[in-house]
């Protein structure tokens, strides 16, 4: 008996994207409200940074041909013309013999092309100054657009803002910023079993998990979380919430209900809106398999798997993807690369989302698995990262290099 038409990871991901309709627009905020936002466009530097030739350095700006051969024995002598007032333009051009003071931060005198640290100097009297050491050109010097060139493209589209971003742009003086607005994500629990956790438990009901697990992950992930708690496994209710939830928000996830157990009428109702309905039922991943996807009212809704972890992997592996590429955000991430602890076997036909334990072993890195259920929510809070083996191997044998990603 054929149960679902299983999609591929990837496949599944392009049939999203590929059928995706909405937009989420940006808004303006003040760059300090902006950490962890996406940027919505490129930001064009409107002026160098910075804008004159800057001095690293407490010491003399001089022109540094002026400075070859010097050393302590025989020094090279230059007239002390003034000094530059730190906030202040220089003003007066230096000339050939000639040195001016420059404090950490003063914009060097025009003329000037290096500048010798006043620890390698000797004031011989107030109009001489004796350089004990040469200094190359551009020495102890910030040049004009080092750190930013007028016009240059300083940050991209789809980054992510952190406090160094929010330095970069208040070096350019920007005080707003457009970024993208927060994509909301509906979240619905369905099944009789699960009671919310201000209800009593009585025997053969859980806690709900799955509204919890999802509105943080979806909170991390920088988009807002909209929980419209648990529904009954009924046709009408579960209808009800999700045209609601459609309504309010660009994406729905619908926790449970996806396999194929006689109460599950998640199925029905994807296909029930005047949309393309069910688009994908069954990824080929495990823990995960049984995942619907559908567009409903132009938005796409995920119906994931009840089990915890199945949730969390499809969450991670899935749901998140399509969260960021509505942000043009497109993370890079970077494993940790390991060796494994031991043989483990696992089945061909599903990519595998196991979660690990890093252990130190006489200065080696090894990732052990944590032995788990996909029905268990502690199989990601005990474990540290997971690794994904591919659909078609058939295990990870003691000490292959496997990579782990961090949860
Ligand atoms: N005959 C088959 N049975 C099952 C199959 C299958 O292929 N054939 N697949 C199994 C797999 S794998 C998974 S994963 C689950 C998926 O089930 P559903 O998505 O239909 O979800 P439910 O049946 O409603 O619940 C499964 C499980 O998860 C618990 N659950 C549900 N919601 C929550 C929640 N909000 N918080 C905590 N726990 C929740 C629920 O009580 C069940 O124990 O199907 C297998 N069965
Ligand atoms: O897909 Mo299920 O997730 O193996 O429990």
């Amino acid at each position: 008996m054929e149960l679902f038409k299983v999609a591929d990871l990837d496949e599944a991901l392009n049939i999203v994207l590929d059928n995706n309709k909405i937009s989420l627009g940006y808004e303006e905020i003040d760059i300090l409200n902006s950490l962890d936002r996406v940027l919505y466009e490129d930001i064009v530097s409107p002026l160098n940074v910075p804008d004159f030739r800057r001095s690293t350095v407490d010491g003399y700006a001089v022109r540094f041909k002026d400075t070859i051969g010097a050393s302590e024995s025989i020094p090279a002598m230059l007239n002390l013309k003034g000094e530059v007032v730190m906030g202040k333009a220089a003003d007066r051009d230096i000339k050939e013999g000639e040195c001016v003071y420059v404090p950490t931060g003063g914009m060097l005198p025009y003329g000037s092309d290096a500048v010798v640290m006043i620890e390698y100097t000797e004031k011989l009297d107030d109009e001489t100054i004796l350089i004990n050491s040469p200094v190359p050109f551009l020495e102890n010097v910030v040049e004009i657009g080092e750190d930013v060139k007028k016009d240059e493209i300083i940050l991209k589209k789809g980054s992510i803002i952190r406090p160094f971003e929010i330095g970069v742009m208040s070096s350019l003086g920007i005080k707003k910023v457009k970024v993208y607005k927060k994509a909301v994500i509906g979240i619905i629990s369905t099944g009789n079993e699960v009671l919310d956790i201000n209800e009593n438990l009585t025997l053969g009901k859980i806690y709900d998990i799955n509204s919890y697990l999802l509105m943080s992950l979806v909170k991390k992930d920088m988009a807002e979380a909209k929980s419209y708690g648990i529904v009954k496994d009924e046709y009408d209710l579960l209808k009800g919430i999700l045209n609601k939830a459609l309504d309010e928000c660009d994406i729905v996830l619908i926790s449970g209900g996806s396999s194929v157990g006689k109460k599950d009428e998640t199925f029905k109702v994807l296909n029930s809106f005047d949309d393309l309905g069910v688009l994908i039922h069954g990824i080929a991943i495990k823990p995960g398999k049984p995942t619907l996807i559908a567009r409903c009212k132009g938005k796409i809704v995920f119906g994931l798997p009840g089990h915890p972890l199945a949730c969390s992997v499809i969450y991670i592996s899935l749901v998140k993807k399509y969260i960021q590429s509505l942000v043009s955000f497109f993370e890079k991430e970077i494993p940790l690369s390991c060796t494994f602890g031991l043989n483990y076997h696992k089945a061909k036909g599903r990519e595998e989302y196991l979660p690990v334990n890093l252990i130190d072993e006489y200065g080696e890195l090894k990732a052990y698995p944590v032995f788990t259920k996909s029905g268990l929510i502690t199989g990601f809070s005990k474990a540290e990262g997971y690794i994904v083996i591919p659909k078609n191997e058939e295990g990870l044998r003691e000490n292959q290099r496997v990579y782990v990603y961090r949860l």
